[in-house]
């Protein structure tokens, strides 16, 4: 049977069984992919009802299908063209449908519109012209929707495409997303719709209900309904729509520049040292602050506050320390070295100093660094740090107007790989190695490890012990004086302390991040291995290698790998952003509110909203305790505390709880009369030191006379660190195994080994799991 007539045969078909429009399509099309065009007519029907049989027979494919076919079936070729091409009385030369649309030009749409009319006896629908309702004014279709006396009625395939149309466009991320420009917030969406739907159904027209359907689910349907939906909701909904808007304003977080309008007004110059690890940055950075009349150094770390607070007064610049656990005044001084977070921006400077700029992308602290730049009230401000954020802060300088001065560094000397690394074996570590390892654990067991299987001695950093102890372990290993020369340390190495390290040796390059262990970023094992060879201490020219050799490409893949070029640095509310935000939702708990702040709100495309995982914890934590005010809470969640040991976060508790009830708080707590034993008693001292920095950060917080044991909580702390130095040198302990199922280390004869390379072990896993993922194609299939 010729395919001209094989479709007058199917529209014939559709006819009798009165198939939408819609219907008629997919199956004419599904008919001409096919090789039924070559049967008779019984057998043609037969193949028809066997396919109309299955309701489901159309299939979500056949509606995008038939969706990427719309433009050329409706608006250049409607159906009833169709119909009147394949009308072997009308035309002997069948056109198909790809065909009709290929020879159709745009002056058709007239043409089109009288083959409607035209058609209409023919059609086995009242034939609609949809250009024109394509085309009508959306506010007009509403009221006219609106004013109608009553439905429509429409045929059971109509309704139900009708149906699936408006479950896609209750479901449409598009429509949602859309819908927040007028104020229809995401969690009132859904329900919006269905009003929606149900006034439509409520008010059906036939003419918009067969070009809907003709739309079919989807992206065109949704497009066609989203303004009478806007004019519906801005109708129905005025309430809602008024109360998220004030929401959404008040989660506004664009244009953070306009924050700071004093910084606005000065002429503020910013001078960018750019340029990768011990090249002076710093150095150059921290001679202007000192030759300044009045200057700040903002710090990533207290310990490096700490350090250029001791450097600036020991070479005769009063300098005071402001960190959030201590304030250390000193009699005129007219420089503050502080940690970033304590920056005051009600203060006017000289010269500020910002270190180590490239945290401003950090996930959790990165607006500490945004807000000091964009703040702070300083005629110099000199930022230090790797060239990631060079061009978000060009942009930032070109928001802000500030006249931006680049000066870019190199290494002072080249950093050396050792390709033949520690083979696998401990025993190969020399004096002023640093073996850095990712977690306290491995730590522990490289320092057993090394002491016990040769003659050196080795001092620990890591990230939990006390800025003082790190020092202490620090000054231990600078020491040429003593037999503790080597140093096991975490990445909290990479940041801040001036060591004499000859050599970074990488344990591993893969560490815990909370969720699984992944490779450690590029950035950060050029961070840590450039803390060999510093200039002006005992090793000028570093060397880094690993301990395996499988994990030597990674470290020279890191090495060599440019700075990623950010796009986004970190944003988060002040107080009075959060309280302005918290009176839209008064009954809310404060969870909740930093729940639906972060659903409303607005950021440039510069920024996001930093991580608050942390805080919510805490929150969540001090939800039972009541009286305490909205800005209590706040100061109460950023409050430094390991969420993670359950001590510390029961002592927060119980200071909130003192606080709330407006009692003294008090430490409750005791210090150990000696030297840890075991890693357990370790562990304890530095939870206990925890606890107290918590204290003590408080105090800084809130009115002193809440915290009336600060003193003593200092002297605790004191004390505290130096147990802990103490038992630190000499720990000779297997560490607590906090985690069961751990990969565990292997001692071997004479020597030590680590299990693997674990770096090529997640390579393995990778690939492994790539190999079991059946193609693409199948899994389309
Ligand atoms: N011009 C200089 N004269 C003397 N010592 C210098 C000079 N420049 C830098 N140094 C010393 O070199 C070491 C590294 O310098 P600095 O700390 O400024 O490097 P950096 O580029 O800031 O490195 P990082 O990125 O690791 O912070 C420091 O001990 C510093 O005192
Ligand atoms: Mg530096």
């Amino acid at each position: 049977m010729a395919t001209g007539s094989a479709r007058y045969l199917l529209y014939r078909y559709s006819s009798r069984n009165t198939l939408s429009r819609v219907r008629f399509s997919l199956l004419s099309n599904r008919f001409c992919h096919s090789n039924s065009s070559n049967l008779s007519k019984s057998e043609l029907y037969s193949f028809l009802d066997q396919k109309l049989s299955n309701p489901h027979q159309f299939s979500q494919s056949d509606h995008r299908h038939f969706s990427k076919c719309r433009f050329l079936n409706i608006r250049r070729c409607t159906f009833s063209t169709l119909v009147k091409n394949e009308n072997p009385v009308l035309n002997s030369e069948p056109v198909l449908e790809s065909e009709a649309a290929e020879t159709s030009t745009t002056g058709l749409e007239l043409d089109l519109e009288e083959n409607i009319s035209e058609t209409e006896s023919v059609s086995p629908e009242k034939a609609v012209n949809f250009v024109e309702i394509a085309n009508r004014d959306p506010i007009e279709i509403y009221r006219q929707l609106k004013n109608a006396p009553k439905t429509e009625k429409q045929n059971r395939d109509d309704w139900n495409e009708l149906m699936e149309i408006f479950s896609c466009f209750a479901k449409s991320g598009w429509a949602s997303n859309q819908a927040l420009a007028v104020y229809i917030g995401g969690a009132f969406f859904p329900t919006a719709a269905q009003k929606f739907r149900k006034f439509f159904f409520k008010k059906l027209k036939t003419d918009l209900v067969k070009y809907l359907v003709s739309l079919g689910p989807g992206n065109e349907s949704e497009k066609f309904l989203f303004p009478i939906f806007v004019e519906f909701c801005l109708d129905e909904f005025p309430d809602e729509i008024r109360r998220f808007r004030s929401m959404v304003e008040s989660a506004d977080l664009t244009k953070p520049h306009t924050w700071f309008p004093f910084a606005r007004a000065m002429k503020r110059k910013i001078i960018y040292h750019c340029g990768p690890t011990n090249s002076g940055k710093t150095y150059n950075a921290l001679q202007r602050f000192m030759e300044a009349k009045k200057g700040i150094y903002c710090s990533p770390l207290r310990l490096l506050a700490m350090e250029v607070f001791d450097k600036v007064n020991g070479l005769g610049v009063y300098c005071s320390l402001l960190t959030g656990q201590e304030k250390k005044f000193v009699p005129f001084s007219n420089h503050v070295a502080c940690t970033v977070e304590m920056v005051s921006l009600d203060e006017l400077y000289d010269v500020a100093v910002i270190d180590e700029i490239q945290m401003m992308s950090d996930s959790s602290r990165g607006f500490a660094w945004t807000r000091a730049l964009l703040g702070l009230k300083a005629d110099e401000i000199h930022l230090c740090g790797d060239p990631s954020v060079l061009n978000i802060v060009r942009k930032i300088c070109s928001d802000t107007g500030d006249e931006l001065v680049e000066q870019h560094y190199d290494r002072f000397k080249p950093l050396v790989v050792e390709a033949k690394t520690l083979l696998g074996d401990l025993k190969n570590v020399r004096s002023g190695d640093c073996v850095v390892a990712f977690s306290r654990r491995e730590i522990f067991e490289v320092k057993l490890a090394i002491e016990k299987h040769t003659n050196h001695r080795c001092c620990v950093i890591y990230g939990a012990l006390p800025p003082e102890t790190r020092r202490q372990q620090a000054n231990l290993f600078n020491d040429e004086n003593n037999e503790y020369d080597i140093l096991v340390a975490s990445d909290a190495v990479g940041m801040g302390l001036n060591l004499h390290i000859r050599r970074v040796v990488f344990y591993s390059l893969s560490k815990y991040n909370g969720d699984k262990i992944v490779p450690v970023p590029a950035s950060q094992v050029k961070q840590i291995a450039g803390r060999a060879g510093r200039r002006g201490s005992r090793y000028p020219e570093g060397l880094t290698t690993t301990l395996h050799l499988e994990d030597l490409d990674y470290l020279i893949e890191c090495l060599k790998k440019p700075f990623d070029l950010v796009k986004k640095v970190g944003l988060f509310p002040f107080f009075e952003q959060f309280e302005l935000f918290a009176g839209q939702l008064p009954d809310a708990t404060f969870s909740h509110i930093l729940e639906k702040f972060t659903e409303n709100c607005r950021l440039d495309g510069s920024y996001f909203l930093c991580n608050h995982l942390h805080i919510k914890k805490v929150a969540n934590m001090l939800e039972k305790v009541k009286g305490l005010s909205l800005e209590d809470r706040f100061n109460f969640c950023f409050a430094p505390v390991n969420i993670r040991d359950p001590k510390a976060m029961y002592h927060l508790l119980r200071f909130a709880s003192l606080y709330s009830q407006k009692l003294p708080v008090n430490i409750a707590m005791g210090v150990p009369a000696s030297t840890a034993r075991n890693d357990s008693e370790l562990l304890d001292l530095e939870t206990k030191h925890q606890v107290l920095s918590m204290y003590l950060w408080l105090s800084n917080h809130f009115e002193e006379d809440k915290f009336p044991y600060v003193k003593r909580a200092e002297l605790m702390a004191t004390d505290i660190a130096e147990l802990l130095g103490q038992s630190l040198t000499k720990a000779s302990w297997k560490p607590e195994s906090r985690q069961s199922g751990k990969q565990k280390t292997q001692e071997k004869d004479g020597g030590y080994d680590r299990p693997r390379s674990l770096v090529k072990l997640q390579e393995k896993k990778r690939q492994e799991k790539s190999l079991s993922k059946p193609p693409l194609e199948n899994v389309a299939a």
